[in-house]
C-alpha cells in the first residue's frame, strides 16, 4: 500500500495483491471479463484494440533522458502533460477494485529488476502473472518495484485535454520507470512497454537487449531468433527437440543470454496441434486467450476464425512448454537467425550472413508488419524495423548494433537470414513459405549441417544461398526458381534493393563501412 500511496493512488477500492492464478480466473469470470474454453483457458475479448497502437505510444521528455532518445522513432510527451494525465488517471482509479502483480523481469539474478503491474482488469493481472517472472514468498517480502505499470483500459483520454493522440495511450517515463496505459485492453501493450524500458536500461548495464526468442539444444548450445511481430519467434523457438528459454525478449550479457520474461504470448491464428503441438497444448487452465472466436455451446476455440482479428493471442507461463529452461538462462549463442517476413517474395528462404552482412541486415531490419499486429495493418506491409524491433527501441539502433557486433565477433556466433514470408511471388500472388520447410532449414543451420554444403551468391543482395538443405526441396532454395515470371522477379528484387539503399542512408554516417555490404541497386 505504501508504494501505491507514494504514487498518488491514495484512495483505491479493494486492492488484491498477488492473487494466485485460480483466484484471478474466478475474479475475471465473476466480473464478466471472459469465459472458460473447453481446454480450461480463459477467453477474453479486448474490444476495439486488438493489436498494438504505435500512434498512441509516447516517451516522456524527462530532462535526464531526453538527450539520449532516438526521437525520430519515438513520440515526445511533455512532462507537465504527463503529470496532469497521471492525476486524472489516479482520480479515475479512486474507489476502484485493483489487482496488483509483484514480480520481476530478468531471469539472470545479476540483472533482475523488480516490477509491479497495477491493473483495473483481473484478466490483465493474470496476463502479467503468467508473462513476467513470479517471485517466491521470501522474494516478495518488503517488495519495492523499480519498474511500475498502471493499466486502466476503462480510463479513456481526451486528446484535447490530455495531449494524447486518441482515447488510448501508452506513455513511458524512463526517468521514473513508470508506464501509464489507458483506453486499450490489448495486453501486448503491457509487455512491450516494459520491454521498451528494458531496452533503455540494459545497454547501460552492458547488456544487449534483443527482440528475439531463444532455445537450447541437448548439448547446451543456444540459438536466438530475432524478428518483428508475427515473423515466427514464438513458433520456431517451440521445438520438441530443443529446450525453450523464452519466446520474445532476451538479454545478452558477458555471461550469456537470459530471458527478460517468464511467459510466452503466441499468435494463434490457424493454430493446430499437428503443426504447433507445444503451443496448442499450452493453451489450458491458466492460459489467457485473447480475441479467439469460440463455439457458445461447446466452448471449443475456433483458431481458424479471424472474425475479431488476425492477431489472436495466447498467454501462458514458459513452464507450460515441456522442458522449458527455468530460470531462463543459457550460454553465448552459437547461432543467430534473423527472421524476415518478406512480402515481396524475393529473399531466399535461408542465407548465411558474413559478419558485415549481419551488421547491415540487423540495422536495416527489413521485414513486414503482419496483419493485425499493429492497428490499421490489414495485410503484410514491407517495413524497415531496425534491430527487428524498432517500435520498442528508445535508443539509436547503433547502440544495439555495436553491442551485437562485439558479441558475435567475440563468441564466433554464426548468423543466418531466414525468410518466413512469401515465395513464388509477392503477397497476393505467391504463398507463405511452408512452416515445415522453415523448421527444416532452421534445424540444419542450428545443427551446423549447412557448413559443408555448396553455396551460390545472389547477384542483387550478395547473400550466400545454400544449394541444398536436408528436408527441403533444393529448387525452392533460390527464390527466383519459385517465380513463374523471372523478369518480374528481377524487377522486384531491384526495387527492394533500392529501398534497402535508401533506408540505410539514415545510418551510413555512423557506420559508413557497412554500406558496401548491402544489396546493389
Ligand atoms: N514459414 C513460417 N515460419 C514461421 N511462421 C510461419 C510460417 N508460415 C506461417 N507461419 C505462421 O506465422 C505466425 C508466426 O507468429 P509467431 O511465431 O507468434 O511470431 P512472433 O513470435 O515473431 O510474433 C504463426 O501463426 C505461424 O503459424
Ligand atoms: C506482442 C507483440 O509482439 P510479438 O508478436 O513479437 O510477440 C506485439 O507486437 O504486440
Ligand atoms: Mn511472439
Amino acid at each position: 500500500m505504501k508504494h501505491l500511496k507514494s504514487l498518488g493512488l491514495t484512495n483505491p477500492g479493494k486492492v488484491h495483491f498477488n492473487l494466485p492464478v485460480p483466484s484471478l480466473i474466478e475474479h475475471a469470470l465473476k466480473r464478466g471479463e471472459g469465459v472458460l474454453a473447453s481446454s480450461g483457458a480463459l477467453i477474453v475479448h479486448t474490444g476495439k484494440y486488438t493489436g498494438r497502437s504505435p500512434d498512441d505510444k509516447f516517451i516522456v521528455e524527462d530532462s535526464e533522458v531526453a538527450d539520449e532518445i532516438w526521437w525520430s522513432n519515438n513520440k515526445r510527451f511533455p512532462r507537465s502533460k504527463f503529470e496532469a494525465l497521471f492525476r486524472r488517471m489516479t482520480s479515475y482509479l479512486q474507489n476502484r477494485e485493483l489487482y496488483v502483480f509483484d514480480g520481476f523481469v530478468g531471469a539472470h539474478s545479476n540483472f533482475r529488476i523488480p516490477l509491479r503491474v497495477i491493473n483495473e482488469y483481473a484478466h490483465q493481472n493474470l496476463f502479467a502473472r503468467q508473462l513476467f517472472i513470479r517471485g517466491s514468498e521470501k522474494e516478495l517480502k518488503d517488495f519495492w518495484p523499480e519498474i511500475t505499470v498502471i493499466a486502466a483500459p476503462g480510463f479513456k483520454a481526451q486528446p484535447e485535454v490530455d495531449g494524447t493522440n486518441s482515447e488510448a495511450f501508452i506513455i513511458i517515463s524512463l526517468e521514473e520507470k513508470l508506464v501509464l496505459i489507458g483506453g486499450t485492453l490489448y495486453s501486448g501493450e503491457i509487455k512491450k512497454s516494459v520491454f521498451t524500458v528494458l531496452n533503455y536500461l540494459m545497454p547501460k548495464a552492458g547488456v544487449l537487449s534483443m527482440h528475439c526468442s531463444a532455445n537450447k539444444g541437448r548439448d547446451g548450445s543456444t540459438a536466438l531468433f530475432f524478428g518483428l511481430s508475427g515473423t515466427g519467434k514464438t513458433t520456431l523457438s517451440a521445438d520438441p527437440e530443443r529446450l525453450l528459454i523464452g519466446d520474445d525478449e532476451h538479454g545478452w550479457s558477458n555471461e550469456g543470454i537470459f530471458n527478460f520474461e517468464g511467459g510466452c504470448y503466441a499468435k494463434c491464428i490457424n493454430l493446430s496441434r499437428e503443426k504447433e503441438p507445444q503451443i496448442y497444448d499450452a493453451i489450458k487452465f491458466g492460459a489467457v486467450l485473447e480475441n479467439v472466436v469460440y463455439d457458445e455451446t461447446t466452448r471449443e476455440p475456433d483458431y481458424k476464425s479471424d472474425a475479431i482479428t488476425e492477431n489472436t493471442r495466447a498467454a501462458y507461463p514458459v513452464d507450460f512448454i515441456p522442458g522449458a529452461v527455468i530460470p531462463g538462462t543459457g550460454g553465448h549463442p552459437r547461432t543467430i537467425i534473423f527472421l524476415t517476413a518478406d512480402a515481396f517474395g524475393v529473399l531466399p528462404p535461408i542465407a548465411k550472413l558474413s559478419f558485415e552482412q549481419a551488421m547491415y541486415y540487423f540495422i536495416s531490419g527489413y521485414t513486414s508488419k503482419l496483419a493485425g499486429t499493429e492497428r490499421g495493418i490489414t495485410e503484410p506491409q514491407a517495413t524497415f524495423s531496425a534491430c527487428f524491433g524498432a517500435p520498442f527501441l528508445p535508443l539509436s539502433p547503433i547502440v544495439y548494433a555495436k553491442l551485437l557486433g562485439e558479441k558475435i565477433k567475440k563468441h564466433g556466433t554464426e548468423v543466418y537470414l531466414v525468410n518466413t514470408g512469401w515465395t513464388g511471388g509477392p503477397y497476393g500472388i505467391g504463398r507463405r513459405i511452408d512452416l515445415n520447410y522453415t523448421r527444416a532449414m532452421v534445424k540444419s543451420a542450428i545443427e551446423g549441417k549447412l557448413s559443408g554444403v555448396e553455396f551460390e551468391k545472389d547477384p542483387v543482395f550478395g547473400l550466400m544461398i545454400p544449394k541444398s538443405c536436408p528436408g527441403v526441396p533444393s529448387e525452392i532454395l533460390n527464390p527466383k526458381n519459385t517465380w513463374y515470371d523471372k523478369k518480374s522477379y528481377d524487377d522486384t528484387a531491384i526495387k527492394l534493393a533500392r529501398s534497402f539503399v535508401d533506408n540505410f542512408k539514415k545510418f551510413s554516417h555512423e557506420m559508413p563501412e557497412l554500406e558496401t555490404f548491402g544489396p546493389r541497386a
